[in-house]
């Protein structure tokens, strides 16, 4: 049986990713640092993802088992040495803090196994293989380097599934939405997934998705936190809200169609279907997890500064996105620690001085005015 070793039991890694390994024939060996997540893969050997549909799809998935990063560094080697697919979703933050473990095993693997591994970290980054990869290297002496760089394919990819905080305690079921799309470049002939979508060129589909899905997604749960709204669902029914989510996909479709070509009318489809999918009733996806860490959100690559950026630089409107900052920067459940740490450094240097570090943004630029304009306003109202 071929083998796929992913890091990240968790929402994506369980109710996606490991899913469509299973499905495909694969065994998946789940890594992760949460022990009880861990033992009950290895006592049930398999859960279930069900859809957050009715009629409700149920799907069981089998050939699952679990290693802990932290204690079984050998024992996830030893997959390593044997696996067909390395992928990860854990969140960016963390790609750096597994990357010294898998370049371990990868020097290792090369050493005894002649057959390509492929690796792909499936998280909401542009580049996020890239940057794996990039971590995984720098640990790495010269020789081991040539050798990993020779049999190791790193492909980055594009992940699209909603799937909330599971809230069945002790369970491993993961509720997913029915809709997926897990995108992948590379021009390389590669073992087959079902369900992976093969391009030999990821910008256009990334940003789309990162600038529709996740741009949508933070703006309702940005100015659906300040209204004390709960689940996106129930802030989109706030039909203010609503029309604030359209136009600000509106500038970042303004843009994506200039920049990649788009056929406007097929985008303007592409956003109705996206807002279909957060209004659906089932996920109670809660405002908390689809704004958590504000910080990594408001990163100058990530999905409101980006597009904003861009927008200027193409001569286009950015005033929502702008907006969308400034709710961002107001974003602070006392659970969220990048949350938290935001609101401390908005108090110890002042909105300009922050969203110069953590957004790379002008200090005397239009869009920071802009950004300004709306954090009083919204924090007046
Ligand atoms: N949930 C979604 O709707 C969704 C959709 C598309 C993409 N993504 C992306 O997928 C990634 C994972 O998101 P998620 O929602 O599954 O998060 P999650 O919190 O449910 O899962 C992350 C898992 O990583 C584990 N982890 C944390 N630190 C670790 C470490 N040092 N070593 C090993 N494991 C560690 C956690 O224990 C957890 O089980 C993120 O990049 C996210 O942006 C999420
Ligand atoms: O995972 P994050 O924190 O980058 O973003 C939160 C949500 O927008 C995200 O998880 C979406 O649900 C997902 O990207 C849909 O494909």
């Amino acid at each position: 049986m071929k083998k796929a070793v992913h890091f990240g039991a968790g929402n994506i890694g369980r109710g996606f990713i490991g899913a469509l390994f299973a499905q495909s024939g694969y065994h998946v060996t789940f890594v992760d640092i949460a022990e009880q997540i861990i033992e009950q893969l290895n006592r049930d050997k398999s859960y279930q993802v069900k859809t957050a549909a009715q009629p409700q799809e149920v799907i069981t998935v089998e050939n699952v088992s679990g290693l802990n990063n932290l204690q079984q560094e050998q024992e996830v080697i030893e997959e390593i040495k044997e696996a067909t697919y390395i992928t990860t979703a854990i969140g960016p933050n963390i790609l750096p803090r597994i990357a010294p473990l898998i370049a371990k095993a990868l020097v290792e693997r090369v050493k005894s196994n002649e057959e390509k591994v492929h690796v792909i970290a499936c998280e909401n980054q542009i580049s996020a293989t890239d940057i794996l990869k990039e971590h995984i290297l720098n640990v790495l002496e010269n020789e081991e380097k040539e050798a990993v760089i020779q049999k190791v394919s790193f492909f980055n990819s594009a992940v699209d599934r909603i799937v909330p905080i599971q809230t069945e305690q002790g369970s491993l079921d993961v509720l997913v939405e029915p809709y997926y799309e897990w995108v992948v470049e590379t021009s390389e002939e590669i073992p087959p997934v079902e369900g992976m979508k093969i391009v030999p060129e990821l910008a256009p589909f990334i940003e789309r998705k990162l600038f529709t899905v996740n741009t949508g997604h933070a703006v309702i749960a940005y100015l659906g936190y300040l209204k004390g709204k709960e689940t996106i669902h129930e802030t989109l029914q706030d039909s203010t809200i609503h029309e604030e989510v359209k136009a600000t996909l509106q500038e970042t479709g303004a843009y994506l169609v200039k920049a990649y070509g788009l056929d406007e009318e097929d985008h303007s489809a592409y956003i109705e279907k996206i807002i279909g999918r957060f209004e659906n009733p089932y996920l109670n996806d809660s405002v908390t997890r689809v704004g958590r860490s504000p910080i990594r959100k408001l990163g100058p690559q990530d999905r409101l500064v980006r597009p904003a950026v861009e927008a200027k630089k193409a001569g286009l409107s950015y005033t929502h996105l702008a907006k969308a900052i400034a709710a961002a920067l107001l974003f602070a459940p006392k659970e969220d620690e990048e949350a938290m740490k935001l609101q401390n450094l908005l108090k110890e240097q002042g909105i300009v001085a922050v969203l110069a570090q953590i957004s790379e943004l002008d200090e005397d630029g239009p869009i920071i005015k802009e950004i300004v304009q709306h954090y009083e306003n919204l924090k007046g109202e």
